[in-house]
């Protein structure tokens, strides 16, 4: 798989990781990378079938997900990682974290769930494979942001561009990964210092689901940030970054 990266930051500084969601792509990162690459090496990357990355046909697994992770990370010669994922990112964390925990040095899970399934995935990978990403727009920016966010002309341009640019077949295989997930069982074998971010106002992944996670996650600590919703990275980048440089600054 021929990931699409960037790599940035000053050379032999510890690396950082940043893993996109469902319908976006490595710009959902914009905001975080300039206070990350200060003090870290900062890879981002798309999940197969999103921006620059192209698509397998699907259905996929989140194995095909993290294994991707770790073929980049081998191909560029690097060992071990500080991880932050966005909702499906997340997942992808999770998922590295039960299954290559030697290369996982922390772990950020923001705006995700470890037990997301239903009917609902293959009913919306069945609508982008008839009818394309634009089937999407409408229904994804209220979940990803606040009313106040959605009624920014810059952010409702940014988004609807990464939703429409992503492959209809890449955003289904990813809709069946994250329907047959097994996350949970696996969350109590996580080893990664972990912090479970939250938006208060995420109607995808609530509070709740960060919750289940820390209780599983042995050390595992839950963060709720005020007036986001699930894209909290992009829309509260202050108080997101203040986290991150904190959980990867007091990891080894
Ligand atoms: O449905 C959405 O757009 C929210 C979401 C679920 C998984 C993911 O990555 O985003």
């Amino acid at each position: 798989m021929n990931v699409n990266h960037e790599l940035t930051g000053p050379e032999g500084a510890p690396v950082v990781v940043l893993s996109n969601s469902l319908g976006t792509d490595l710009r959902l990162w914009d905001e975080q990378v300039p206070a990350l690459r200060e003090r870290f090496r900062v890879l981002r990357y798309d999940q197969r079938g999103h921006g620059g990355t192209k698509a397998e046909p699907g259905p996929y697994s989140l194995a095909d997900l993290g294994g991707d992770v770790l073929e980049l990370l081998d191909r560029l010669g690097i060992d071990r990682v500080h991880f932050a994922g966005v909702s499906l990112g997340g997942m992808t964390g999770m998922w590295l974290g039960e299954n290559a925990p030697k290369r996982i040095a922390s772990l950020a899970l923001i705006c995700t769930s470890a037990d997301l399934g239903g009917p609902s995935w293959s009913e919306r990978a069945a609508t982008v494979r008839a009818n394309g990403m634009a089937a999407m727009v409408e229904s994804s920016l209220p979940r990803w942001f606040t009313p106040a966010a959605t009624g920014n002309p810059a952010i409702r341009e940014k988004f609807t561009d990464m939703i429409l640019s992503a492959d209809p077949e890449g955003y289904a295989g990813c809709c069946e990964a994250i329907a047959e997930m097994d996350l949970l069982g696996g969350l109590g074998g996580i080893t990664a210092p972990t912090l479970a971010i939250a938006g208060a106002e995420d109607p995808a992944t609530p509070p709740s689901h960060a919750e289940r996670i820390a209780a599983d996650v042995p050390g595992a600590r839950v963060e709720v940030v005020p007036s986001a919703a699930h894209l909290a990275n992009a829309e509260q980048p202050e108080t997101v970054n203040r986290l991150l440089l904190e959980l990867f600054g007091g990891a080894a």
